[in-house]
């Protein structure tokens, strides 16, 4: 790695060496490669630390040691570099990368951990000494020491700014988001500083693993059978609490796969809203990699018990060529193809349903990935917002009057969501809440945003269009 480079230990003996080191360490070290990858080559932590577990041999406890040292800092990372910053004569930013990675480390275990201080601190410091060097890890020494002196909830109150004065910055630093998210955040509910600590909270927790069972493919039972527990509210749905999804036949078969509740009562509420005439002719307009697809695929052939009885057919499309492919995998009787969504194909009014899941900020999704959160950049949204305005003319064009569409996002911001909406003209608009009386807690409508606080979902936002 390139921090190897920059630092290199030259030959020198590594203290305790190889297998003697305590398997704790092992542990510390995947940890700290994983968050110098997130850093150095903007790795995606979700997809590199399995990889790096088994190529290393790592498993059991050790595994979920280090998944749990390197995801909880790469979360809680914006909390942590503020009393870092309290603690050193140096800005977080004038440290030198790899030594303030390991320091977060170390913060990560002192502050949210039931790790000792000592062996928190001893641990670090001589990861420091052994990656690093001697110098810096006297420096990492001096301040997690500091750090040590003082709780979680001791420092909160010395960092993060007072809410009376500074709101955003208060829950920022305390849930360690970046202020412009905890704003959108804000904004998308209403003001309620109760309600946004509590979705920071959220997004700091791991989701629950969620499978759909895709309608006459697998059952709900079937996966019941194989170990899931009953999910919330998607008649499709089950969580697996332990065990690898890919274990399970009816997921390896792509009968069930996974999928957030959310991204699928989605799907289903569009296929409940009832249209008059002919309703055989479906559209996914953004459906790659192909969850939603996947759902309304099943629905559409097949259809669901007391919901829409199938006979229809899916039309699903993707701009990006290798996003279509996945869509061809996860579907079985869809028509899939490779295009700009924004320059159809085909006739206006071609279709009964359209779904318009549209390219997002993907800020409803921030606990998938433990880093997502710091690589946003609230610079692309007027241009994903022109995108999607531009999806959503053209998936009402696309229908038939009094054909129905659906306009999701995995993001809460408002300028995605209720301004995008608002600004389309020749639909109606109507209330999506009818059509998922399964689920509270949704709002004033005529909008649904699911909220991982609320529902233990993504921040997944719906509203349903009826053309004119
Ligand atoms: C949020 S993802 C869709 C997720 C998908 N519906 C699912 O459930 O798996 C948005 C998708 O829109 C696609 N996309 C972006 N611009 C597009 C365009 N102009 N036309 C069609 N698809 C587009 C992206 O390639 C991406 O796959």
């Amino acid at each position: 790695m390139r921090n190897d480079r920059r630092h290199p230990r030259g030959g020198r003996p590594q203290r305790g060496g190889g297998q003697d080191r305590p398997r704790r360490d092992e542990a510390r070290n995947a940890a700290y490669d994983l968050m110098r990858a997130v850093d150095e080559r903007d790795a995606y932590a979700n997809l590199l630390m399995p990889r790096m577990l088994r190529d290393r041999g790592i498993a059991g406890r050790d595994a979920a040691l280090a998944t749990e040292l390197a995801y909880g800092t790469l979360r809680g990372l914006g909390t942590y570099d503020e009393i870092i910053a309290v603690c050193s004569d140096r800005e977080p930013y004038d440290i030198d990368p790899p030594v303030l990675d390991a320091i977060r480390l170390g913060a990560h275990q002192l502050l949210r951990t039931r790790v000792p201080a000592h062996a928190a601190v001893s641990a670090t410091v001589d990861l420091v000494r052994l990656r690093v060097g001697v110098g810096p890890s006297r420096f990492a020494n001096a301040i997690l020491r500091k750090i040590a002196g003082r709780e979680l909830a001791d420092w909160l109150p010395i960092v993060a700014p007072d809410p009376a004065a500074d709101l955003v910055g208060h829950l920022a630093v305390s849930y360690s988001h970046p202020r412009w998210i905890v704003a959108a955040f804000l904004d998308a509910l209403g003001g309620d500083a109760d309600q946004a600590a509590a979705l920071l909270a959220a997004d700091n927790e791991r989701p629950k693993v969620t499978l759909v069972a895709r309608p006459g493919r697998a059952g709900v039972d079937e996966l019941l059978a194989a170990g899931a527990t009953p999910a919330r509210y998607s008649p499709h749905a089950v969580h697996l609490t332990e065990g690898d999804p890919g274990g399970i036949p009816a997921v390896a078969e792509t009968r069930a796969a996974v999928q957030d509740e959310a991204s699928q009562l989605v799907a289903v509420a569009l296929t409940r809203v009832p249209v008059e005439g002919g309703d055989t002719r479906w559209l996914d307009l953004c459906a790659g990699p192909g969850g939603k697809a996947g759902l309304l695929d099943a629905i559409a052939a097949h259809g669901v018990e007391g919901g829409h009885p199938g006979g229809a057919h899916l039309l699903a499309a993707d701009a990006q060529y290798h996003r279509a492919r996945l869509v061809r995998q996860t579907t079985r009787e869809a028509a899939v193809v490779n295009l700009d969504g924004t320059v159809p194909a085909w006739r206006p009014a071609a279709f009964d349903r359209a779904m318009v899941d549209a390219p997002c900020t993907g800020l409803g999704a921030l606990r998938r990935r433990p880093e997502a959160r710091w690589r946003r950049d609230p610079r692309s949204i007027p241009e994903l917002t022109k995108l999607q305005r531009e999806l959503l003319a053209s998936a009402v064009e696309a229908v038939r009057p009094g054909g129905v569409v659906a306009y999701v996002t995995c993001s809460p911001h408002l300028e995605e969501t209720r301004e995008v909406v608002e600004g389309q003209s020749g639909v109606e608009v109507l209330d999506a809440r009818e059509f998922l009386p399964e689920v509270g807690d949704l709002g004033d409508g005529p909008y649904v945003q699911f909220w991982p606080h609320l529902h233990g979902t993504d921040a997944m936002f719906l509203a349903l269009l009826r053309r004119l």
